[in-house]
Formats: structure tokens, sequence, C-alpha cells
């Protein structure tokens, strides 16, 4: 018996928790591989269940989902989006769901997006790679991909360009902030809340960090609100407006009588932030990873990217190509080697749960009111029995059909990355059209290669981010 896994009487595994956190996500996986994918944690902090097992993963968020809210632990936690769509429950949910969808899904949103995508990708990316191929230099494709996606996620939320992704590269305070409360959020989520509520009420240790962290993003959003305020919604005269005018989240709720106090409506827009920002900067980082150790797994995106080229008319092979979100959207490899990132490294490695009333999980495990539930996504990607003997290697493949020409249907309650049941991602589609982008323009002109041995390793944060970064060597590819 491994000592660091021994769960003492009284103590539990607190010893080895704490001599293990370091590597919390292998550590968790670990013992739920010998617990059979769930167990109870005699440890009220770390919350009184763990799981990663498929059936209680769709009892919790399908079959039974009213009885595990996220609470007002959760809304504690992140109270700098408090009242809005990420901390709400029940009714609120439901209708700001609604409201959320509507906006997210409007023609208009959906065609600024995409153009900024595209623009970002080709005025903003693509140089990065090619002055560091011709230089010679290493790529920190963290940083990169990082200030990609800032910049995208403050254009669509505030039609707003920070210009992050210059080359002069202006300081990252916002989204340094923001990184922030995803770190201080794991901790709140992992030790017991009255530690965490006397550091808070005094303002020391990480809630210190957090507090000015959360002051950041509070003035900033506030003072994008004010400036909309003087402007007003629309720029000037109807024919003198950007086409982007009306189109951003912040157009999309200002007017809203439902959001009428700054407080929810700073808290919206922030979480808009957080769930476009937080998820994809960690996401593709990933996936560039595994795309610089797979090259067999490059030259099949290549192969199905090499059509769409042949029919531009204006390609020319020593230039970079940047492709249209529409023209990527029906590539099904492309799509594998995301999906397959985002089964071992999910951006959103746990996920939090309360328990209304007691209740018996299909487990068998009983879980009481006021108990806390996490749900480990990082794990559930790493399950044998569901994902084979091979589940630790990268291989789009098992994503195919037969004849490899669609995507196999794995339901959500295997494969979490994008949640499950009645509060799945809602903008799943729009974030694999832009990774898909981001990805296909630059694989098809550059090569990368992993520099080194760096120790790749996750961060301790509410994101599975990288702790020291990705440094790529990049070369322009031979065609
Ligand atoms: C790689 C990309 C993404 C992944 C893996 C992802 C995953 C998730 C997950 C796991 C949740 C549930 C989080 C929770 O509340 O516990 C979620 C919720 C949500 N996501 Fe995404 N997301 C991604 C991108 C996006 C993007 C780009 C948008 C917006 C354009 C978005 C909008 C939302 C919204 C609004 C919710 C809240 C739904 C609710 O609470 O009912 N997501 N997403």
């Amino acid at each position: 018996k491994n000592p660091l896994y021994i769960n003492w009487p009284i103590i539990g595994i607190l010893p080895s928790l704490v001599l293990n956190f370091y590597r919390f996500h292998d550590y968790v996986n670990h013992l739920l591989s010998f617990s059979g994918h769930s167990f109870k944690v005699p440890i009220a902090s770390m919350g009184s269940f763990v799981t990663c097992d498929p059936a209680n993963v769709q009892h919790i968020f399908t079959s039974n989902h009213a009885n595990y809210p996220k609470g007002e632990g959760f809304a504690d936690i992140f109270n700098v989006t408090s009242g809005s769509l990420f901390t709400a429950d029940g009714e609120s949910c439901r209708r700001q769901r609604a409201r959320y969808q509507s906006a997210l899904s409007s023609p208009g949103f959906v065609a600024f997006t995409t153009k900024c995508c595209h623009d970002k990708v080709e005025k903003g990316l693509l140089p990065f790679f090619t002055r560091a191929a011709r230089n010679r230099t290493l790529l920190d494709i963290n940083d990169l991909i990082g200030r990609l996606v800032f910049d995208l996620y403050a254009t669509s939320v505030f039609d707003v360009d920070p210009g992050l992704l210059s080359f002069d590269m202006p300081p990252v305070q916002l989204a340094d902030a923001m990184d922030t409360v995803m770190e201080v959020g794991f901790f709140q989520i992992i030790v017991p809340a009255f530690c965490w509520k006397v550091m808070r009420s005094l303002n020391i240790g990480p809630e210190r960090k957090l507090a000015a962290a959360q002051a950041v993003l509070r003035g900033f959003t506030m003072e994008m609100i004010e400036t909309r305020r003087k402007i007003g919604t629309h720029i000037g005269p109807e024919e003198q407006a950007p086409a982007s005018s009306s189109m951003d989240i912040l157009s999309n709720f200002i007017d809203d009588l439902e959001y009428n106090t700054d407080d929810l409506l700073q808290a919206t827009l922030i979480t808009h932030m957080i769930a476009g920002r937080d998820t994809i900067s960690t996401t593709l980082p990933w996936v560039f990873y595994n795309l610089a150790k797979n090259p067999h797994v490059v030259s099949r995106i290549r192969n199905e990217l090499a059509p769409l080229v042949s029919r531009k008319e204006t390609f020319i092979a020593s230039t970079t190509m940047t492709f249209e979100p529409e023209e990527v959207k029906a590539l099904v490899y492309l799509q594998a080697t995301l999906m397959e990132s985002l089964r071992l490294y999910p951006p959103i490695p746990i996920e939090r749960k309360a328990v209304a009333a007691s209740d018996v999980m299909p487990s068998g495990h009983e879980v009481c009111a006021q108990d806390i539930i996490i749900v480990s996504l990082y794990s559930m990607g790493r399950m044998e029995d569901l994902w084979g003997a091979d589940c630790k290697e990268y291989k789009p493949e098992r994503w195919l059909s037969k004849d490899g020409v669609m995507l196999r249907h794995v339901p959500s309650h295997k494969f979490l990355a994008f949640n499950s049941g009645p509060r799945l991602c809602l903008g799943k589609d729009i974030a694999i059209t832009q990774m898909k982008t981001v990805v296909a323009s630059v694989m098809w002109s550059f090569d990368m290669e992993v520099f080194g041995d760096q120790g790749i390793e996750p961060k301790l944060s509410c994101l599975l981010q990288m702790k020291n970064g990705l440094k790529l060597k990049v070369q322009k590819r031979e065609m």
C-alpha cells in the first residue's frame, strides 16, 4: 500500500492530500481509479463526495439536476460574477440562459465574432509565427494565445480591442486578474470555507490578491459601461456606425431592464469574458502541445485542409493562409484533434456541485444535504473502462466513425468538457469554430516542435492552464 494514499482514522486523507497537493489532478485521478471511480472524503473541506463515474455524472447533471445546484457556496467563491448566469440556479438560471442563448445565436453577433476571429488570426497571430520562424526565436504559445483570446473576447463583449496581441507586448494586467480569480477560486473550493472567509474578512493571504484582481476587473468593466452610456448604444448615426455596433454583448444587455443594476451588468460581462477567454485560452496551448508531439496528426490535418486551399484562387505558398470559420466548420478530423485534447486536458478540470437533499448515487454512495460534490473531468477523460487501454495516448481517431468520415457521438455525461444536461455550455459551437480557425491557419503554414524538456504540468487553478507556459520552436513549412 502506498503510504501517500493511506486513509488515516480521524484525519482521513489529509496528510496525503497535503503531500500531493502540488499534483492535485493526478493525485485525485489515482484515488478515483483505485476506488472504482468514486469515493467519500472524510474531510469536509474537500467536498464529501468525489466522482468521475459517468452514471453518477448523468444523475447529478441531468436526471436529478435540481437536487445538485451550484449553491450559495459557489456564488460566495465567485462573487465577482454574483447574480449572473455563472452563479445562478433555478428560475434565475433558466431566464438568464434563455436571454444569453438569444444573444449568442443572433446572426449579427455570430457574424461579428466570426470576422473578429478571422482578422485577429490573420493580422495578429500569424505575424508572430512568421517573425519567430524568420528570426529563429522561441514562441511562448501560452502567452501568445492568452493575448489573442483576450483581445477576441474583449472585442466581442465591449467592441474594444485592447491590442494585447501586438509586437510591443503590452502588460496583461486584466488577463492576470482573471487568472487570479480562478487560482484563488481553486483554493477556496479545496480548503474549508471558514479558513478563506476569515482571510477575506481580514483581507489577507490569497483573499487580498483576489480583492485586488476583482477591483481591476470591476474597474475595467465599469469604465466600458460608462463609456458606452456616454456615447449610446449606437456610435453616431446609423450610416457612420461600425458594422459591429449593437452586436457586442454589452449592447445586448445594457438596455435590458432585467440588468438594470451596475453590479449585475458588470457580473454578466465578466461572466462572458470568463466563459470564452478562460476556456479557449486554456485549451489551445494543450492542442498545440499535442500537435507538436504528434506530427502524423498534423499531416492528417493538412490533408484535410488541402482541398480547401486548392479551391482558393490566390494562394501563394510563401505566405501564410487564414481559413474562414465557415470553411473549417465541416472538417471532422480537425475537430477530432480538438476533442481529443479536451478529453485529456479539459480546461475546467473539476466541477463543484452542492447537494440540496440527501440522495443515493447510482454508484450506491449516499450524499447528504449540504455535502459538496467534486466531479473530476480530468479523471473522466483518463478512465480505462471508458476510453480503453490506450486512454493516456493522444489519438484523434477515437472520435471518428469506422470509415473515418464522421464524428462519433459521445454522450456529454461521458465527455464532460462542455458540461452536460440543462447547463450545457452555451458557447460550444462558437468555441469549436474559433479554435478550428486558429489551429487550421497555424498548422497549414508552420511546423512546430516542443523546445527541450520543459516539464509541462498544470497550474493549481479552476482552469487547467500550463504552469510554466509552453515554448515552441516554429518553422515555415516547406511547400
Ligand atoms: C473550449 C471552449 C469551452 C469549453 C471547454 C467550455 C466549457 C464549459 C463548461 C464546463 C461550462 C459549465 C461551467 C460551470 O458553470 O460549471 C460552461 C458553461 C458556459 N459556457 Fe462554455 N466552454 C467553452 C467556451 C465557451 C464560449 C466561447 C462561450 C461563449 C461565447 C461559452 C459560454 C458559456 C456559458 C454562457 C456558460 C454558462 C451556462 C450555464 O451556466 O448554464 N463557453 N462552458
